[in-house]
């Protein structure tokens, strides 16, 4: 089956040969993109949709969530909005629900927050575990996650549960809990960070996660200056999440981490992703991402979706306050969560080991993941906070919203 989207005011496509289109047509067939080109040169298709001349975006990619959990931290949320800082313990509260809920019920609330982020254009997505902090309980939030989400990541390194050693953890964490979790995720994460695992404890658990074959990620930099980035840096992680403290050493391993990525290709360094609704929700510094990227550092901006920092799935929401407060244009926000995201988890370019398409851009062959807004530009995303813009989105070649 093949599919035709004409008539598109403004097609951003994010692939460099493609740039941004005016009145522009593509092509879908099957999960891919097939053809992309002037409206009026269009080839006839199976069926046809008119975009009105309605802006078409690559569909989001989140490359950081925490969708595996039950519960509720409203009250955390209001002391915090009352002058209480946050402080990594506030995890614990979502551990004792999750561990509490049944196998059916964490499915099913897992996947209404995807639904919920798929109807606002959301089209690729990782999720973590971390609310389960002991072996049956990752192990099964791994499961779940590896069913609900593109990406599967593992962060039984999120938190020292109560009553725990820090150190005996970390090496349950390391063991065990590492191989029960194994065949469900591609990628590990640690939450370096004071109050959470110390330099040492993070070095050990991405040590043992890379000898396991996973790839890395790093919480890091998020309520104060850390190791985090420079650990992500050396150790080749995908990406470090948060960075809201940086030092100029930091910034600076992370752009030298680049230097040998030239036109999208050679060595990838480490994306610097910037996740603002949490910025906003626990009333951090906005993490400096005109900096890094003036600095040649690649930024990814995700939703961090989770009960305790940021709990909404709206990209969108990030790429306007990006806009509006990280002083980035549209196309660079634009960018960073989509191609970004994309970039963040090794899926930027074509088929990888599993054979799966480039996603993130527009482009053919790449999946068809499509985002069209109810407005003719991209830039209605910030020129219009709060409105939702959404008005169609396609993943893999089918609509879904
Ligand atoms: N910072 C660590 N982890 C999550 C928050 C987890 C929570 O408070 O539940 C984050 O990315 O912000
Ligand atoms: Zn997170």
């Amino acid at each position: 089956m093949s599919e035709l989207i004409t008539n598109i005011g403004e097609l951003m496509t994010q692939d460099q040969d493609q740039g941004t289109r005016r009145n522009a047509a593509v092509v879908l067939e099957g999960e891919r993109v097939a053809w992309i080109g002037d409206a009026v040169h269009a080839p006839a298709a199976d069926t046809a949709t008119d975009a009105h001349g309605r802006a078409v975006l690559p569909g989001w990619v989140d490359s950081h969530s925490h969708l595996i959990f039950a519960g509720d931290r409203t009250a955390e949320f209001e002391a915090r909005m009352a002058g209480e800082g946050y402080t990594a313990g506030g995890i614990a509260v979502s551990v004792a629900a999750t561990r509490a809920a049944g196998d059916y019920d964490l499915t099913r609330l897992a996947l209404g927050r995807v639904a919920e982020a798929v109807a606002q254009g959301t089209t690729y997505l990782e999720t973590k575990t971390g609310y389960g902090l002991d072996v049956e309980h990752e192990a099964r939030s791994a499961r779940i996650a590896s069913t609900i989400a593109d990406e599967a990541t593992f962060l039984g390194a999120h938190l020292v549960p109560a009553g725990a050693d820090a150190d005996e953890y970390t090496e349950l964490v390391c063991g065990e809990m590492l191989r029960a979790v194994r065949p469900f995720v591609k990628w590990a994460d640690v939450f370096c960070e004071t109050g959470a695992f110390t330099p040492e404890q993070s070095r050990r658990v991405l040590t043992a996660c890379r000898d396991a074959g996973l790839g890395l990620r790093v919480h890091g930099n998020q309520l104060g200056p850390g190791a985090g980035a420079a650990l992500a840096v050396e150790f080749g992680a995908a990406s470090v999440d948060h960075v809201n403290y940086l030092t100029d050493d930091d910034v600076d391993r992370l752009a030298q981490s680049w230097s040998g990525w030239a036109g999208g290709t050679g060595d990838r360094g480490t994306v610097a992703t910037v996740l603002p609704a949490c910025d906003l929700s626990t009333r951090q510094p906005l993490a400096p991402a005109r900096r890094l990227l003036d600095a040649g550092v690649q930024v990814a901006i995700a939703s961090n979706c989770n009960p305790g920092t940021s709990y909404t799935s709206s990209v969108a929401f990030c790429v306007t306050t990006a806009v509006l407060q990280m002083g980035l244009s549209v196309h660079e926000a634009v960018r960073a969560a989509t191609w970004g995201g994309a970039l963040a988890l090794h899926r930027e370019t074509g088929a990888d080991e599993d054979g799966r398409r480039a996603v993130g851009s527009i482009a053919v062959g790449h999946r068809a993941d499509l985002h069209m807004l109810k407005a003719p530009s991209a830039t209605h995303l910030a020129y219009r906070p709060g409105i939702p813009l959404t008005h169609a989105v396609w993943k893999a070649g089918v609509r879904e919203a």
